[in-house]
């Protein structure tokens, strides 16, 4: 992530005295990402990652930190959050709410085949089933509503054929929402933003998910299309790759089998997939923060990857 944040070994030194981690050794910016302020923290005990929350309050905090907790107590390979002495994951930092969270081994597989496709759909699986019984609720504040809160916010910066696309598209998804089809869609917490640079991989082995700064409860469904919309296409044209598609999707339905439902759903909700982050990517593009370090995404990709689904009919589900 870009630093908005600037966090130096002395403001540490004092602040991590209430977590059972020893003293700090290393701090260190991390420079991708968009939302966040992120650092690796070495300490006496080991690795860590410091994450200071610049847009998500005490009061919103809970629900991604407490479902970390949740899946890495289900085996589901995600970074673990740190309690301090006072069993609290997020405490003030610059007046900002920060966590501790453990570090992931490996890199992110920016260039996946299908047998890292595979890896990641029974993973998502897995994660998905793990968190059915996750007591906290928070909707996805990516979702329908604030697609319409943002559409009117990016419209006038648009081509025109753009904004007859852009507005044609919500006509669309709003609709898919009120079916009946969509009610009967499974649901429970996603993490929403599972693109390949939010997984880490050791070699063909998975070691695990995180930035779950944009879960929510959602469609599981719609969890797996921003997954094979980012994992499993030609990057320069959007355009699906079987192989991946496939590997990806039949390791998820090993797992857990997808519905009659979801087979009926799969097209569009690529395309609400597609359009949830071509506005996300308008958004930022448009009405860009201040951060040290920051390089905005590429809306056109998305925009791209949206015209491709609804011209082009997509494997199925299963
Ligand atoms: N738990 C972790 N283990 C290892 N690396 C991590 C971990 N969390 C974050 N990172 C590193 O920090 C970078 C930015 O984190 P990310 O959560 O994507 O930021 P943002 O929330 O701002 O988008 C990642 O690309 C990764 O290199
Ligand atoms: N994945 C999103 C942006 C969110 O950034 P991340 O670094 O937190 O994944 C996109 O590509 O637009």
């Amino acid at each position: 992530m870009a630093v908005f944040t600037p966090v130096t070994l002395d403001d540490v030194n004092q602040w991590i005295t209430q977590f059972p981690l020893g003293k700090p050794t290393a701090l260190k910016g991390i420079a991708s990402g968009i939302e966040n302020s992120n650092f690796f923290l070495d300490t006496e005990q080991g690795e860590y990652v410091l994450t200071i929350f610049e847009n998500l309050s005490f009061e919103q905090l809970p629900f991604y930190l407490q479902l970390m907790r949740h899946l890495a107590d289900r085996q589901v390979l995600v970074p673990a959050p740190i309690p301090n002495h006072r069993g609290e994951l997020i405490v003030a930092l610059h007046g900002k709410p920060a966590a501790i969270v453990t570090k992931l081994e490996g890199s992110s597989q920016m260039a996946p085949q299908p047998v890292h496709c595979a890896e990641v759909g029974a993973m998502l699986a897995r994660m998905h089933l793990a968190g059915r019984d996750y007591p906290l609720q928070q909707p996805n504040l990516r979702g329908l509503d604030w697609w319409n809160d943002t559409t009117p916010k990016v419209l006038p910066h648009l081509s025109d054929s753009n904004a007859h696309l852009l507005r044609a598209e919500m006509h669309f998804q709003e609709a898919f929402a009120g079916c009946d089809t969509y009610k009967q869609l499974q649901t429970g917490p996603v993490h929403a933003d599972l693109f390949r640079n939010n997984v880490m991989f050791d070699g063909e082995r998975l070691t695990g998910f995180f930035d779950f700064y944009f879960a929510g409860c959602d469609t599981w469904l719609f969890d797996v299309a921003v997954t094979v919309n980012d994992w499993c296409i030609d990057l320069d044209t959007g355009v699906l790759d079987v192989a991946r598609v496939r590997a990806l999707l039949d390791a998820y339905h090993g797992v857990r089998p997808f519905t009659a439902a979801e087979q009926t759903a799969w097209q569009p909700m690529l395309r609400a997939g597609a359009l949830r982050f071509w506005l996300s990517r308008l958004y930022d593009y448009y009405q860009p923060r201040e951060a040290e370090m920051l390089t905005p995404h590429d809306p056109t990709h998305f925009e791209r990857i949206l015209r491709e689904r609804i011209a082009t009919l997509a494997p199925k589900l299963f």
